[in-house]
């Protein structure tokens, strides 16, 4: 029997949404959030009816029938540090969503939702490689304060989901190769996958790498105590200048490459300035994760909705492309990633990982 399975990809600057019959992809929408639209909501969980309502509005307007699905899946979020896999929504795993026990993330919203919306018409609800998939060596993890370990939270279904992809196009498997793969999405990562695991990455959320469209990235450290101590702000409100509003928000006042693009077209001498030093600090990283891998690379994969950006990718082939040749994936794999996810459980080919 078929298993029709709705799929939830709650990003920071979109929501995308498909429905699967097994691998067939019968619809899928990609609704972006202005910056402006996120900013009416003061937290990730506030956003959830919101989101909720895109998806339903979205079944409505295709006249599909929700009773006809046999599963619901969602991007995962925040969680504890755990292996890849699919796991079920258990009642433990949605608390420390709601919580968001690593922070708060549009992913969070991916098994909160996916869980609402099979409860609602009693089937089963999973997330596949959240982000918080830990594959990282030991010596990874220094940053040199040692209450202040790096930690993984980067684009882990997509960065594997497309990793894997090109292995299967190259004929190689995935756990013979070292990649360096990069995601450009409303968060940046970048991540040395050696051999079948992602040992070392630059945390998208807040950690070190470049900045993004809607985040920091890695700033001065002595300057940030400053501005923390400064009396200037609650916790709250420098947390907000490093995720959410920073990076391109910051610079540009836009999450959206296409406005940097026609910001760039109408003469705006300071947004190609920006959109260069993003592409300097993207190149810088991947250079990071080259010597994280020896040398020994067979591959550069640029992927996310950034790739599409072809000033971007020129400029990494340009600063970064001496490293080893790059294959570009525009946009994710993420809505096949997850509804296979689930597939390989509800075929009874794996089993569910328990949180
Ligand atoms: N065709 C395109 N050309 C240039 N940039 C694009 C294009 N499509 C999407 N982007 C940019 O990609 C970023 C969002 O990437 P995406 O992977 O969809 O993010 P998320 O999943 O975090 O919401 C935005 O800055 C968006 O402007
Ligand atoms: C939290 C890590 C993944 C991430 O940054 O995703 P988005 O680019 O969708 O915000």
């Amino acid at each position: 029997m078929s298993v029709k399975s709705l799929i939830i990809n709650p990003g920071s600057t979109s929501t995308k949404i498909g429905v699967f019959e097994d691998e067939t992809l019968l619809f899928e929408e990609t609704l972006r959030h202005s910056t402006e639209e996120i900013a009416q909501y003061a937290s990730i969980v506030d956003q959830k009816d919101f989101r909720k309502q895109i998806i339903l509005d979205l079944l409505k307007e295709k006249d599909f029938d929700i009773h006809s699905l046999q599963v619901i899946v969602g991007r995962g979020g925040m969680l504890k540090p755990i292996p890849g896999g699919t796991y079920a929504v258990s009642d433990e795993l949605l608390a420390d969503l709601k919580v968001g026990v690593q922070g708060q993330h549009a992913s969070n919203l991916g098994g909160i939702l996916a869980r609402e919306i099979a409860d609602s018409i009693g089937v089963p609800s999973y997330i596949v490689d959240p982000v918080v998939v830990d594959e990282l060596m030991p010596i990874s993890r220094y940053s040199g304060v040692p209450e202040l370990p790096r930690t993984s939270v980067f684009h882990a279904l997509n960065q594997k989901a497309v990793a894997k992809r090109y292995a299967k196009e190259q004929g190689a498997a995935y756990e013979s190769l070292n990649l360096i793969v990069v995601h450009m999405g409303g968060g940046v990562s970048v991540g040395a996958h050696e051999q079948g695991r992602v040992v070392d990455v630059f945390n998208a959320l807040d950690g070190d790498g470049a900045f993004s469209p809607e985040r920091a990235g890695g700033v001065p450290s002595g300057a940030l105590i400053k501005m923390c101590f400064s009396g200037q702000y609650t916790e709250k409100e420098v947390y907000k200048k490093f995720v959410g509003a920073g990076g391109f928000n910051a610079y540009s006042g836009t999450n959206d490459m296409r406005d940097v693009e026609k910001m760039v077209q109408n003469g705006d001498e300071k947004a190609a300035e920006v959109r260069e030093a993003f592409i300097m600090q993207v190149a810088k990283d991947i250079g990071s994760m080259a010597c994280v891998l020896k040398g020994k690379i067979d591959q550069i994969i640029i992927t996310g909705g950034i790739a599409y950006d072809k000033v971007v990718v020129a400029g990494l082939q340009e600063r970064a492309g001496f490293i080893a040749p790059i294959t570009v994936y525009p946009g994710e794999d993420e809505l096949l990633a997850l509804a296979q996810g689930a597939l390989r459980v509800m075929n009874g080919e794996e089993k569910a990982m328990v949180y």
